[in-house]
């Protein structure tokens, strides 16, 4: 649906609400390129007050626009995954919302796939559910916080109610099925809700749910006039910013590390490896997770009593399998593998090799590892990969761009730096105004990373046998 009969040159937002920050991109839609932008972080924690997004979401959008001559066209709101954002029949917000690397609900998750079995979950709904889902997340309000479940009359994803806070009054509450498809009560082969199975998982409750747009569909208005996009999750954003042919596969380091691909048919894969969402523009994003990315390298850096650039430093002293030091990162839990009572575990200790550049160098190697898994989970369900693109906030790290080409077997490249989820947003935005998907605006160039480092040492065998010796997986 087109909203404007013709659209000249104008000024977009694109608005990425994920886990540590909001970050919002003002772009040219005639050029795609990016004229301004703002930041505003949000708080620590697993448990979140839906406010604090729009109180971020409201000063980094001031700071993107504060010195535009053009007014703000379109604008669209991609935001973290999964998250439970519960309001009562006035549309109040009910309890701080539980974030996608909030663990409580894992025996939830565990009930539930016992209750149908995994396979009828990945066919019904293209994922296995685990903790992350909002699915199970109404499960554990249904059976810890009756009185709060009682009162949901709305349950909404994290980009849902940003939009429609943004919205006027006629806007309704609207997402889209890349967003959806996280929940567990969607079909992405139907397109269409599954609100039996929602009300099976949360006692019998049926809350309303979004109306569901079209790609690229407008959901309504700011009351200032621009047109709102329908918004979509982060990754299915960070898709649609890099213009994703097939071959690419994206790996993001961001608070998860996540590794996703673009493709025209949808996957079921009843191990719960892989998780088979939409995307934002009528195609599919099956996506492996990790709870664990790139705060397992600030975590690191605080250990070691330096920052960030001090555990590049020590990490790139470090020879390629860090002597033998061996992380299996799970600091928060983990989702892939599903382990999310887990806690971290450093294995191959030994007088000579407890140094402070194997302790960095065996964080990088364990982060990326739980991804080059990922990306291998990726190629077990039939998805191409030709190379692995790598962005989010820990992929300017200089020790994981040393380390990442000697792990995934492909080319990895760096696209522009950039904010590729409020980019994507920004192109959704630009789509719901004009009615076309704009081309053409992907970073232009990409720096192949080559492997400095000649590697003998097996690392990833290495981890294997290292988690294998741990949890049996
Ligand atoms: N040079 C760097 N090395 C390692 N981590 C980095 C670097 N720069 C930023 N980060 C980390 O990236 C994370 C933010 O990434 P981002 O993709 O914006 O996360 P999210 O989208 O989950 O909010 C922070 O944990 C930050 O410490
Ligand atoms: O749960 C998932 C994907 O399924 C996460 O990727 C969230 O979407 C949060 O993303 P970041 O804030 O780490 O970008």
């Amino acid at each position: 649906m087109c909203v404007v009969d013709s659209v000249g040159m104008a000024i977009v937002l694109g608005i990425d609400s994920s886990t540590q920050a909001c970050k919002v991109l003002a772009v040219d839609t005639d050029t795609g390129a990016v004229v301004a932008s703002g930041r505003a972080a949000h708080p620590h924690g697993t448990e979140v007050d839906p406010w604090s997004w729009w109180s971020a979401c409201r000063r980094a959008i001031a700071e993107a626009t504060a010195d535009l001559t053009e007014p703000v066209a379109a604008m669209s709101v991609a935001g973290q995954q999964h998250g439970m954002v519960v309001l009562d029949s006035a549309g109040e917000v009910i309890r701080p919302a539980l974030l996608w690397n909030d663990t409580r609900s894992a025996e939830q998750a565990r009930a539930l796939i016992e209750r149908d079995g995994a396979r009828s979950w990945a066919e019904r709904t293209g994922s296995v559910p685990v903790a992350s889902f909002t699915v199970t997340k109404l499960a554990w309000l249904a059976e810890h916080e009756p009185q709060h479940a009682d009162r949901v009359a709305r349950v909404l994803l994290p980009h849902d109610w940003l939009t429609w806070q943004l919205g006027d009054r006629a806007t309704a509450v609207a997402t889209d099925r890349g967003d959806a498809s996280g929940t567990g009560y969607f079909s992405p082969v139907g397109g269409q809700w599954l609100p039996e199975l929602l009300a099976e998982s949360f006692g019998g409750r049926r809350p309303e749910l979004p109306r569901l747009l079209e790609a690229g569909q407008a959901a309504g208005r700011t009351p200032s006039g621009a047109v709102l996009g329908p918004g979509t999750g982060d990754n299915m954003a960070a898709a649609l910013g890099l213009e994703l042919e097939p071959g690419d596969v994206v790996v993001s380091l961001g608070t998860s590390g996540t590794t996703f691909a673009v493709t025209d048919r949808p996957t079921t894969d009843s191990t719960g490896t892989v998780a088979g969402f939409c995307d934002a523009t009528g195609r599919f994003l099956p996506l492996v997770a990790t709870l664990n990315a790139a705060r397992v390298l600030t975590a690191t850096a605080r250990m070691l009593d330096t920052d960030l650039t001090g555990l590049d430093d020590l990490a790139l002293q470090a020879p390629a399998g860090a002597e033998g030091l061996v992380l299996l990162p799970y600091l928060e839990g983990e989702r892939t593998p599903n382990l999310p009572e887990a806690a971290g575990t450093l294995l191959g200790l030994r007088t000579g090799n407890m140094t402070g550049a194997n302790m960095a160098r065996a964080a990088v190697e364990g982060m990326l590892c739980g991804l080059a898994d990922g990306v291998d989970a990726l190629r077990s369900v039939g998805v191409a990969v030709g190379r692995v693109l790598l962005i989010g906030g820990a992929a300017s790290s200089r020790a994981v761009r040393a380390v990442a080409p000697m792990l995934f077997d492909v080319p990895v490249e760096i696209p522009d730096p950039g904010e590729h989820v409020a980019f994507g947003a920004a192109r959704q935005a630009a789509w719901a105004l004009t009615g076309d998907l704009p081309v053409g605006w992907q970073p232009r160039s990409s720096r192949v990373q080559e492997s400095t480092e000649e590697v003998d040492t097996p690392i990833r065998a290495n981890f294997a046998t290292a988690r294998y010796g741990q949890y049996g997986m």
